[in-house]
């Protein structure tokens, strides 16, 4: 599969502002990155250049990255079922205060599986399923995403080195795997509630994710 960059625009936030980038697959599906002081390669375009005029290179700080699935119901509808809201929120905060980032926001809903069928897997959750299991039961992975897209899109503005926030140990050997430079990998855990708590817990005890055994206690930030 491969990925177009096709346009770009300024997003101010109730962050901050960013600027929006769409890129296309040949499928002529959406993905979306906003960035902030991160710049396009593209010769056609302004950028700003990696050395001054007597050739000393020009330091800046590593971008703040985060790889963000699409999640409708979190993301729009502020969802209690999942951190996916307050995940988003902090990170476009954490990254406008930085200076240099980007949301790399990729639209597979549901880990891959679509928003119909994640809605499906929510009524058997609320028969008392988990969050994998729920999507097991309907013959579907536990996770179907896929993170190819991350390259070209890092590419475009020129990033090969990046602060990941995640908890998501796939996230950081994905790019590690694929030539990006993962220097640090920054937690993320915030929104936690009674009615995610279990959620979490089952991507902490079944899908390897790094979180800590006490995120329930006030170990997050509750934004
Ligand atoms: N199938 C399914 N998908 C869910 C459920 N709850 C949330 N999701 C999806 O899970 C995905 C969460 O993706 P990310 O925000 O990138 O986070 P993550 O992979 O959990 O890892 P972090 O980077 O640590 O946040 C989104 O696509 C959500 O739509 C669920 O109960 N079932
Ligand atoms: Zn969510």
């Amino acid at each position: 599969m491969s990925y177009q960059f096709i346009t770009s625009a300024k997003l101010p936030t109730r962050h901050g502002e960013f600027d929006i980038h769409i890129f296309e697959n040949d499928d002529g599906q959406e993905h979306v990155m906003l960035t902030v002081g991160l710049f396009a390669v593209d010769q056609n375009q302004d950028h700003i250049p990696d050395v001054r005029q007597d050739d000393t290179p020009i330091e800046r700080p590593l971008p703040l990255i985060r790889i963000h699935s699409e999640c409708l119901t979190g993301d729009a509808f502020s969802s209690l079922k999942c951190d996916c809201g307050p995940q988003l929120n902090t990170a476009m905060q954490a990254i406008q205060e930085t200076g240099c980032g980007a949301i790399l926001y990729l639209r597979q809903e549901g880990r891959g599986i679509g928003l119909t069928n994640k809605i499906r897997a929510y009524a058997l959750q609320d028969q008392g399923h988990d969050t994998l299991d729920a999507n097991l039961m309907l013959g579907l992975p536990a996770d179907a995403r896929i993170y190819d897209m991350c390259g070209p899109m890092l590419a475009h503005v020129g990033v090969d080195a990046v602060r990941l926030i995640t908890n998501n140990p796939d996230k950081v050997a994905y790019l590690t795997e694929h030539g990006i430079n993962v220097v640090e990998r920054v937690p993320l855990l915030v929104g936690v509630n009674d009615m995610n708590a279990e959620y979490l817990a089952t991507k902490r005890d079944r899908m390897g994710h790094l979180l800590d055994k006490d995120f329930n206690t006030a170990l997050h930030l509750n934004k």
